[in-house]
């Protein structure tokens, strides 16, 4: 078995339909809850000292946006900062009565919440000070700081992007064309006065995004022989001829859960079961999880194969496996279930097909995982808006409970309310599944339990698997391969291992790695769906060996292409978010974590558009003054170096997103205009 690396597949139409159904982001805990400290209750009472006016204060307004103008309103913002703070006490006193002592207190934890230790604590401190305890006033003082020449900055976003587009624009000024017709339009921010012009596009797909285009240079336009071979090819054609006649479909399932849920041992089991563990290999892992006291994890040492996984006896990366039962040829991806390594399960849900959620029947732990801020909802919920659509639910450990029908309905009943109204997966496309990952039961074959027999005679884990419904694989469109590892291999070739998310690829071939707007040729792409070695498709899991190039020139997030249909690249771009269960508002200025596939980088709210309907996206209230929870908005997000992204109407997979503050996943995202 081995460690991370990708896969995955969607059903485009019917995941667009109902991304935003009614139901999918709504928040574990009813908004009436919301708890607001009272430095930011104040923020949001209207106070006559300060200089809002009354009728902007109703409207919901956001003083600090009333201009649209970008350049604008950063003067603006900083005069009404300025305004604001002409009644604070900008002193440190030195006799804080009790009151204002709690609230300093308060405003500190939420503006070390969010700058983790990037600011030192004394900035905070006379920020919270200069903001009247207010911490979104005092955000925005930190934020404006370097324009004030004092103090250390969280404005990342600007520091960082500056440096990578002049990077990025030396690159792309040596491949581009002589027509300046055709710069990209990275080069166009950079440079205003060039005009910009929509890409080509490959043969038989369409690129119809606007894009910050790389064109290719005249030698990268020529299409090499091999090249020109593969225009000439019809994708669907190509794939149903290499894999629907003579393979089995391929499903890209990631298991998720709480913490000690099960799932590696579950899953361990299951392979050992289905053949893929070898009765001596099991032993081993017998013998040595004993002789470290960790008996009871042996089958989870299958997939948990680092020291420090087993040695702490937790996943830590996602483990992964390949398994097949009759129809299908099933890649296995087992994430992490501590809130520690979200990120990690985050890369494996992005990859997924289809999700097995397991949780805890024994009475105190399911409640623990699913009840008391645990990862049972939240990885459901990233799952969601990481594309998956069918769930098996697997209630393990119920030999912790004897088998009990009556907990198995509890637990079911709770999920499935979940389920369906918060996380928007249909009840029929969700199966529940008594199980024991410890004893076998359940997992291959009927169960042989008394207990259970009496009263359970639904499907045993492979059926539900077996059910599963593959997604179509958008093999038409321009291929799109996003790197999640880089590593060298004995030759001088550079191979890195991805997913093609959508197009197809054939060793031989001329690519394009963005955004480093570095060339090289594919000379190998191994994947184990491919029957030729030669070919892979969308949904592809693939070792790629590239030559021409250095291991530096490509990294996690990087995305490979054709040169003559380029993915876009930016800094800015507009979304429509999900807001999660938050307990702070997003107001502007919000840095956050963005997480896109295995990719993650600092980024912040630069501006919020407006709030929408969630199911309809019909416009509640322009320019709102911050965002709560269970809310839905389209927002500015600014990235603090140039990534890969696409619309979420043309290539879902680097079209969706989402966004971490804290250690909490705080929203999901679908990007609706690239800036
Ligand atoms: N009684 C019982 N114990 C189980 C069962 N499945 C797993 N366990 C135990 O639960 C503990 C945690 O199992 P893991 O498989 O490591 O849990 P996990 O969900 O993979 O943990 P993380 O990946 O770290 O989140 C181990 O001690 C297992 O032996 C089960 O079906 N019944």
């Amino acid at each position: 078995m081995s460690r991370h690396r990708s896969v995955r597949g969607l059903n485009y139409d019917e995941e667009y339909d109902d991304y935003y159904c009614d139901a999918y982001g709504h928040s574990v805990e009813d908004s009436a809850n919301f708890c607001a400290s009272p430095g930011f209750e104040q923020q949001y009472m209207f106070d006559r000292s300060k200089s809002t006016a009354m009728g902007d204060y109703i409207v919901g307004t956001n003083p600090d946006e009333e201009d649209d103008d970008d350049d604008d309103s950063d003067g603006k913002d900083k005069a009404m900062s300025r305004r604001r703070l002409d009644s604070v006490h900008v002193e440190f006193p030195s006799n804080l009565s009790p009151t204002s002592e709690a609230r300093l207190k308060e405003c500190l934890e939420v503006l070390r919440d969010i700058s983790g230790e990037s600011i030192p604590e004394p900035f905070l401190l006379n920020a919270a000070i200069e903001a009247n305890y207010d911490s979104n006033i005092a955000l925005q003082i930190l934020h404006d700081k370097p324009r004030n020449t004092e103090g250390p900055s969280i404005d990342i976003v600007r520091e960082g992007s500056d440096a990578s587009l002049d990077d990025l624009k030396a690159k792309l000024e040596t491949i581009c064309r002589e027509d300046k017709s055709a710069r990209p339009k990275v080069l166009d921010k950079l440079a205003p006065s060039t005009s910009r012009t929509a890409s080509s596009s490959k043969s038989g797909s369409s690129c119809s995004t606007p894009r910050m285009i790389i064109s290719p240079s005249p030698s990268l336009s020529k299409p090499s022989p091999r090249e020109s071979h593969k225009a000439k090819l019809d994708p669907v054609a190509e794939y149903e001829k290499e894999r629907k006649s003579s393979q089995k479909q391929c499903l890209n399932m990631v298991v998720i859960g709480h913490v000690d849920a099960g799932k590696s041992t579950l899953m361990g089991h299951l392979l050992f079961k289905m053949g893929q563990v070898n009765q001596k290999t099991m032993h081993k892992y017998e013998q040595e999880s004993k002789k470290v006291g960790k008996q009871s994890f042996a089958f989870a040492w299958v997939l948990d194969e680092t020291g420090e996984e087993r040695t702490r006896g937790i996943t830590m990366d996602v483990g992964l496996s390949k398994f097949e039962t009759k129809t299908k040829s099933v890649t296995l991806l087992d994430a992490p279930g501590h809130k520690d390594f979200i990120p990690n399960m985050i890369t494996g849900a992005s990859q997924a097909d289809v999700a097995l959620l397991v949780v805890d029947a024994t009475r105190g732990e399911f409640e623990t995982g699913f009840e008391s801020g645990g990862q049972t909802r939240e990885h459901a919920l990233l799952a969601r808006s990481l594309g998956v659509l069918q769930m098996g639910v697997v209630v393990n450990k119920l030999d912790n409970e004897g088998w009990s029908k009556q907990r198995f309905e509890e637990i079911s009943h709770k999920i499935s309310a979940f389920l369906t109204k918060h996380v928007g997966l249909r009840d029929a496309d969700v199966v529940y599944i008594p199980c024991s990952g410890l004893t076998g039961e359940n997992l291959i074959s009927p169960p042989t339990n008394d207990a259970l027999k009496s009263w359970y005679s639904g499907p045993c884990l492979v059926d539900v698997i077996e059910k599963f419904r593959p997604p179509e694989r958008p093999v038409s469109k321009p291929l799109r391969l996003s790197v999640t590892d880089v590593f060298k291999g004995v030759s001088s070739l550079v191979n890195v291992s991805g997913k093609v998310e959508c197009g197809f690829v054939q060793a031989g071939e001329r690519l394009l790695i963005m955004p480093q707007a570095e060339q090289c040729i594919l000379k190998a792409v191994a994947c184990e769906n491919a029957s030729s070695g030669m070919t892979a498709f969308a949904g592809d899991q693939v070792v790629a060996s590239l030559a021409g190039i250095e291991a530096q020139n490509v990294s996690l997030g990087s995305v490979l292409c054709e040169p003559q249909c380029p993915v876009p690249v930016a800094t800015r771009f507009v979304a429509r978010l999900v807001v999660f269960g938050i307990e702070i508002p997003i107001t502007r200025g919000f840095p956050v974590i963005f997480h896109q596939n295995s990719m993650s980088e600092q980024a912040m709210v630069v501006k919020l558009i407006a709030s929408v309907h969630r199911s309809t996206g019909e416009i509640l209230k322009n320019k709102p003054r911050c965002l709560l929870k269970n809310s839905s908005a389209l927002v500015v997000l600014e990235v603090a170096r140039p990534i890969c992204i696409e619309l979420y109407k043309d290539v879902k997979e680097l079209g969706r997103f989402t966004l971490r503050c804290s250690g909490a996943t705080i929203a999901a995202g679908m990007i609706t205009e690239i800036l």
